[in-house]
């Protein structure tokens, strides 16, 4: 494997410790300091668009973005974070059978219908955590059983995104040297990722084989979870250790050391409210997921399909940049003179709506400006947010400030927006890739026995600047 030059037995200086972030665009690599956790280096490539991909593009972007961040030569421990939820699912040799689904396809809405009608959203909450929606993969194997039993009827083994990767990084796969063949009992996961399937326990830590062949049809062969600092195993033909990885949300709560009374908001391809507590949630209303976190504990999470991607249309939409956008946007008021965005442009996972599409309200010959929409597009996106920050409350969960993560919190405009529309503090950390980090934090972790308290320092404090009437509009429009 090209991945790390060859040595001539010297093992690395175990200084340096890397971290991955597969999300929905592009694939990150980050490698910090072991002492400090200062970024040393980075990489990124990017990945198909779409909601159903070849996990094979994942590997190659994979291999790029280690490669631009420098390679793995003098790297002691690494792991990978990933976007959740989604299905790849493995034949007997190890191959795979067809494109992932994501977290983002729809298709499995019905199937995730036919799943609560079956056992009831009470039923499932109290056993996963969480009601499934179509971005969960027990969904997804529904959908495959019902629309493509010759597939379903193929499948040895499931995998999520972050478990193959560390699959494959390991050396494993259909093409792998080993006598013993793919060996699909060396993949591994860990509670964070596992809690998004529909079929894992958080409260126990144990699959629901009975939800899995309920959803699939029949039995099949499911990653090992592995403890929050687990060893998974090493870098193929190296001593690199690889960590148990984890979802990207949890990712990133671990590469901000966020605490009790922290609200971590993620504007990236997803949008996501979650916090990390030490009780499981069940929320059978299913608005709120009740997932694991990668430390132990346990991440209440709210999700959008809809988020930094709003701004992107609109951007396009304008002709302007991002920072162009944000300028108009703050040229009109809090509230948009009543222009309100509505912005379910890929459907919604939150509130769940998978075949809604974006409306715009409120539209008069005042409003219908440049600026008004550039306004109403943050603001229909932060008050989807705000809506998942309330159903976290509801749950009992502290909530004393908000940290602002994604690429779309880069911006100035949402930041100053978000002040608008969060009832209480912003904080945004400085720029920078969380999920990533977070695995690279992990990855200490693993190769220490101590997770490290590397510091987190915050570029902007946005003073509390809440104004109802633009939530009151959005809620108005429902
Ligand atoms: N300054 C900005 N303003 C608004 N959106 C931005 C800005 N910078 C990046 N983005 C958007 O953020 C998204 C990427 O964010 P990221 O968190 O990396 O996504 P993911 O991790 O889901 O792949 C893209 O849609 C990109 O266009
Ligand atoms: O579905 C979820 C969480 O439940 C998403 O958060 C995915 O994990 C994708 O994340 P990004 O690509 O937006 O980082």
């Amino acid at each position: 494997m090209a991945l790390r030059q060859a040595q001539h037995g010297a093992l690395p200086q175990a200084q340096l410790v890397a971290g991955v972030d597969s999300s929905t665009q592009s694939c990150k690599v980050v490698v910090r300091d072991l002492e400090t956790g200062a970024i040393v280096r980075e990489g990124r490539a990017t990945h198909p668009a779409g909601t159903s991909v070849d996990p094979e593009a994942w590997w190659l972007a994979l291999k790029a973005a280690i490669q631009s961040a420098g390679g793995l030569d003098d790297v002691a421990a690494i792991a990978i974070g990933g976007q959740q939820h989604g299905m790849v699912v493995l034949d007997e040799s190890g191959a795979v059978i067809r494109d992932a689904l994501l977290w983002n396809d729809t298709r499995s809405a019905q199937a995730a219908r036919d799943l609560i009608a079956e056992f009831g959203a009470e039923e499932l909450a109290s056993r996963t955590g969480s009601v499934p929606v179509a971005s969960f993969t027990a969904t997804k194997l529904r959908w495959l059983r019902d629309a493509e039993p010759e597939n379903a009827a193929r499948v040895a083994a499931v995998a999520l995104p972050h478990d193959w990767l560390t699959w494959r990084l390991r050396g494993f796969g259909p093409d792998s040297a080993d006598p013993n063949g793919p060996v699909l009992t060396e993949l591994v996961t860990d509670r964070s990722d596992a809690s998004g399937t529909s079929y894992w326990d958080p409260a126990t830590g144990d699959y629901d084989r009975e939800l899995l062949v309920a959803a699939l049809g029949h039995d099949a062969i499911l990653p090992r979870v592995l403890g929050p600092s687990e060893r998974a195993g090493t870098v193929a033909d190296s001593e690199i250790l690889i960590g148990p990885g984890a979802g990207d949300n949890a990712g990133a709560a671990l590469g901000l050391g966020a605490a009790t009374g922290d609200v971590v908001v993620s504007i990236g391809t997803s949008g996501t409210v979650f916090a990390v507590t030490e009780a499981p949630t069940t929320d059978a209303t299913g608005t709120v997921a009740g997932f694991a976190d990668a430390t132990g504990h346990f991440l209440p999470l709210v999700a959008t399909l809809n988020a930094a991607r709003i701004l992107d249309a609109t951007a396009a939409l304008l002709g302007v940049s991002h920072d162009e956008l944000g300028a108009l946007a703050l040229e009109a008021p809090a509230g948009s003179d009543g222009l309100v965005l509505q912005p379910y442009f890929e459907g919604e996972r939150t509130p769940n709506l998978p075949d809604a599409t974006a409306t715009l309200f409120g539209m008069t010959l005042a409003t219908t400006t440049r600026a008004h929409l550039a306004r109403a597009a943050i603001e229909g996106l932060l008050c989807g947010l705000a809506d998942g920050l309330a159903a976290i409350t509801s749950q009992g969960v502290e909530a004393q400030r908000v940290l602002l993560i994604g690429g779309a919190a880069l911006n100035p405009a949402v930041q100053r927006i978000a002040s608008e529309v969060f009832p209480i503090a912003v904080h945004v950390p400085e720029p920078g890739e969380y999920v990533a980090g977070g695995a690279a934090r992990q990855a200490a972790w693993v190769l220490t026995g101590e997770l490290p308290s590397w510091s987190t320092s915050v570029l902007a404090e946005l003073d509390v600047a809440y104004a109802p009437v633009i939530r009151e509009q959005y809620a108005a429009r429902r």
